[in-house]
């Protein structure tokens, strides 16, 4: 092949790569066409990627009721697994309260997060409310006492703040989705979640100031990061309400779909996620969080660390050493630059 012509085949190859990254402004013969960027496809055009593993399927799913090891059923949620898919799906199911949490609700919410974090299948959580009115919101009124929330037991709790610190450490991705009203404490539950997709219908705010509480942990410090610390003061101090397409703009959610499609499309980000490697979207997690988390932060990056660690030859010749009670050969393991 002469030199122009291989040069020539070279920024064709580039060309079509870098456009394989953009929107095609107009449709291209043999292209797909322009898709509306909240439906857009990470592997948009012609790429390579696509080539190889052709669009992320759109097939429904099919969910099966699940139970956690204790084998007890539950009351106010439902919890359930894609037939086939390392998917779990958590709904508060209490939609007569517009899906308020009371503290038998957050215990519930927390034995089916461990075990869907325990399943070595599940490789993504959605977290939702029943029906179309509200995803959840927040802390069940009818139960507050002056030391929280308090059902059968009659303790106070304000047990869903260890359900937000298990979000936020769960090592897979845990994705909202969120139809009708994400208020309150519910609001502060999509925050946590690592990706949250709307629907149209979506109402977004908080409440705390106008019934006596508020959220100074994760429901403050997340917040300010994720939308800004001027933005999120207005939206504690003023207690207004937004929209989904102004909760977008805000950065507070991933994206926004008809409200008939949400579930498909939620379950289309869940099976795009299953197709990259599970250990790097750990990592990322992690790393994503670590410089917020502090020694927490640290604690579940230095974990992942140790945990591929374990699985080197080198890690192994230390184990197995200290098992045939002999001195470890760590000779043959290179000190990398
Ligand atoms: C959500 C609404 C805006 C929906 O309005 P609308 O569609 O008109 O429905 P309603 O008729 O109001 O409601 C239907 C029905 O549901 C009951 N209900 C709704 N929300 C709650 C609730 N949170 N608690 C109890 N009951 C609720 C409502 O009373 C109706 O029943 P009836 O029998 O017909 O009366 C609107 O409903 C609304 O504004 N709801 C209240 C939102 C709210 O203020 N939530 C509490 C915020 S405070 C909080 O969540 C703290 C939580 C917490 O535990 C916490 C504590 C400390 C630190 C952190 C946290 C945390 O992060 O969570």
């Amino acid at each position: 092949m002469a030199g122009g012509e291989r040069d020539l085949k070279t920024l064709d190859r580039r060309l079509s790569t870098i456009s394989g990254h953009l929107l095609p402004l107009a449709p291209i013969s043999g292209r797909p066409p322009p898709i509306h960027p909240s439906f857009a496809s990470s592997t948009s055009a012609g790429d390579r990627y696509r080539r190889i593993h052709g669009d992320v399927p759109t097939h429904e799913v099919s969910w099966s009721p699940a139970l956690d090891e204790s084998g007890k059923g539950f009351t106010d949620i439902i919890y359930e697994k894609a037939v086939g898919e390392g998917i779990a799906k958590i709904t508060i199911n209490r939609p007569e309260r517009r899906n308020a949490f009371r503290p038998q609700t957050v215990k519930e919410l927390i034995r089916a997060f461990n075990d869907a974090r325990d399943d070595s299948y599940i490789g993504v959580i959605i977290l939702t409310g029943k029906g179309n009115d509200a995803f959840c919101s927040g802390g069940d009124q009818a139960l507050r006492g002056s030391d929280g929330y308090a059902d059968y037991d009659g303790f106070g709790r304000l047990n869903v703040l260890d359900l937000q610190v298990q979000i936020r450490r769960l090592p897979k991705p845990v994705i909202a989705m969120v139809a009708g009203y994400a208020v309150g404490g519910g609001h502060i539950l999509h925050m946590v979640c690592d990706l949250t997709i709307a629907a149209e219908n979506a109402i977004f705010g908080q409440t705390g100031p106008k019934v006596g509480s508020f959220d100074a942990g994760y429901g403050s410090s997340i917040m300010s990061r994720l939308i800004g610390p001027k933005k999120a003061r207005e939206m504690w101090f003023l207690c207004r309400f937004y929209n989904a397409s102004e909760a977008e703009k805000m950065g507070l959610v991933n994206a926004v779909v008809p409200l008939e499609k949400l579930e498909q499309e939620t379950v289309k980000w869940c099976r795009e996620i299953l197709r990259n490697s599970p250990t790097a979207i750990r990592v990322l997690k992690s790393s994503l969080n670590a410089v917020d988390d502090g020694h927490a932060g640290l604690q579940e990056l230095g974990g992942n660390a140790t945990l591929m660690f374990y699985g080197t030859d080198e890690a192994k010749e230390g184990k197995t050493a200290y098992m045939e009670h002999r001195k470890p050969d760590f000779s043959k393991f290179s000190r990398k630059p």
